[in-house]
């Protein structure tokens, strides 16, 4: 338990290689199945570069699903929309499925549910009835939240949804976001994270000096979490 597998780069070639890590474990992935790959990827800022390039990738794009893990409550349209910024840089690029997760539903909570409904329409589900993703591809706040998970929100505590809105107020709003307890059923789970500050909270994670930070719950959980940092 707590253990973890550890790729560090340097920051000037941190694009590329996470974009061909991801690569190489999506193309493995789709060859040992015939069904579609279901993959969850974060929103923020980390991984529209490495988007931007795995764009590129020669991967047969129309086997895949792309979910989101979490989003702010604005139209696609907004700057601040996940979906909308993945779909510029990616999705609009590429012949893979994508959904997004506040479309033309203004209500969140009911938002949120169409989306785990969507998510156990679409998904295998495990023997404990939890989808199960392929690859999450989880980014990290520099306060350790992971999706829209953050330090002392409610959401922490939610044991049986699988995504919901969870008030955040130190944002003052109200956010999309997967649970731990469908995050932790994936497949492969990548923790991707550029800077000093974030690679300082993944030792404090293993370390044990900080056990509170929203990560560390799927770093005591999942054995063998891959990070990739820079
Ligand atoms: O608000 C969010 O932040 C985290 C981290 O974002 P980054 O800009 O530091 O990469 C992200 O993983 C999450 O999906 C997003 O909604």
């Amino acid at each position: 338990m707590d253990s973890k597998i550890l790729h560090k780069f340097k920051a000037e070639n941190f694009t590329e290689k996470v974009s061909s890590i991801i690569e190489k474990r999506i193309s493995d992935e789709l060859k040992l199945t015939n069904r579609k790959l279901n993959v969850a990827l974060s929103g923020g800022t980390t991984p529209i570069p490495i988007l931007e390039e795995l764009k590129k990738a020669s991967l047969d794009w129309e086997r895949i699903n792309f979910f989101l893990v979490d989003e702010r409550c604005v139209p696609i349209s907004d700057g601040q929309s996940n979906f909308g910024n993945i779909h510029k840089v990616f999705f609009s690029h590429i012949n893979a499925s994508c959904y997004a997760m506040v479309n033309e539903v203004t209500d969140v909570k009911e938002a949120a549910s169409q989306y785990e409904q969507l998510i156990k329409t679409k998904l295998i589900l495990s023997d404990t009835g939890v989808p199960k993703f392929d690859l999450i591809l989880l980014g990290m706040g520099g306060d350790g939240h992971i999706a829209s998970l953050f330090p002392q929100t409610i959401g922490l505590l939610e044991d049986d949804k699988l995504v919901f809105s969870n008030y955040v107020p130190q944002l003052n709003s109200e956010r999309i976001t997967f649970s731990y307890k469908l995050i932790l059923n994936a497949n492969h789970i990548f923790v991707i994270a550029k800077g000093e500050e974030k690679e300082v909270i993944m030792q404090e994670v293993y370390s044990k000096k900080v056990t509170e930070y929203p990560i560390s719950r799927i770093a005591k959980e999942y054995p063998n979490l891959i990070w990739l940092i820079a």
